[in-house]
């Protein structure tokens, strides 16, 4: 089974087909924790979870729950192009409020002003849980993914909705640790760091990337919630683990740290960026354990 940040009817169900196996049942959670939780318990064998859109940034709920409790990781991932779908109840009614996940009222947000600009905009746990508000009657009108009104019988008062029209998602197949997927040459690798604070840590930690030519492709903080400027480093990076390279920049992150979750090593669902090349990193070391056995100087 394929857990997915839900209900029916989420961009995140879309990206969990893209990844389920024919004979994997797909189960929808309300929230992203939930989901995670089941594969924690191995209820699931994965969950699909957002985590970063192209407009709003990366999914709060997602990069704490991946750092909270048993370790999960990633081994996939898909990016989605996100436009809307505003949903309504049959009929004649005025719109007066509109509800959607944060990260999608986001992205309409000028949409909003300019067709809905009297309507009361209300924040929901997903999509698709807004367009079941509004079949409860709970709102008037829902900024969902096109596909929910598949799953709910509500009225389209617009389509192809987005304030920036190339605006896409990126979302996580996530298990728990096991076997890494292969190195493809086009992967990214992802790790999340507890640092203490002191001057010129973060340095440290960039250090130990830049260095080795890796190519840093994401860097966010998010709050340890323990104490006020306490922070989390979410670090993405082109490679993976199994690279010397990148394992030996992992080794150096580890030393860093005072905490540090592998958080995985997977191919990039858009191949590109600047894979990090090994053959000099092998030789390297092929050097160093000839000089260790005094085969070479
Ligand atoms: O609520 C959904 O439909 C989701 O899949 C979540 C989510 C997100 O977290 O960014 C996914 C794509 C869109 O950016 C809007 C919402």
């Amino acid at each position: 089974m394929l857990a997915y940040f839900g209900p029916s009817g989420t961009f995140t169900e879309q990206a969990a087909r893209g990844f389920a196996t024919p004979q994997q049942e797909l189960v929808p959670f309300d929230t992203v924790p939930a989901a995670l939780a089941a594969t924690r318990r191995g209820e699931t064998e994965a969950s699909c979870v957002p985590v970063e859109s192209s407009v709003e940034g990366a999914v709060p709920a997602t990069m704490d729950a991946l750092t909270e409790d048993e370790p999960l990781v990633a081994v996939a991932e898909a990016v989605l192009p996100v436009r809307f779908s505003v949903l309504k109840r049959p009929g004649d009614e005025p719109v007066r409020t509109v509800a959607s996940h944060p990260h999608a009222l986001a992205q309409v947000r000028h949409w909003l002003a300019e067709h809905l600009p009297d309507a009361d905009v209300v924040a929901t746990t997903s999509t698709s849980a807004a367009a079941r508000a509004v079949l409860r009657g709970e709102f008037d009108a829902a900024v969902s993914a096109p596909v929910a009104v598949r799953h709910y019988p509500l009225e389209v008062l617009a389509t192809d909705v987005a304030d920036v029209r190339d605006a896409k998602t990126r979302f996580l197949l996530v298990r728990r640790p096991g076997p890494l997927p292969e190195p493809t040459g086009h992967d990214r690798t992802s790790v999340v760091c507890t640092v203490g604070d002191r001057p010129g840590v973060l340095a440290d930690l960039l250090a130990e990337l830049a260095l080795r030519g890796i190519n840093l492709t994401r860097i966010e903080s998010r709050p340890t919630k323990d104490r006020l400027g306490e922070y989390r480093f979410y670090v993405d990076l082109d490679g993976h683990v199994a690279e010397p390279r990148v394992g030996d920049a992992l080794a150096g992150l580890h030393r860093h740290c005072q905490q540090i979750r592998f958080l995985g090593s997977y191919p990039k669902a858009e191949p590109g960026g600047t894979p990090a090349g090994n053959d000099e990193f092998v030789a390297a070391a092929g050097w160093v354990a000839a000089v260790r056995e005094g085969k070479d100087a």
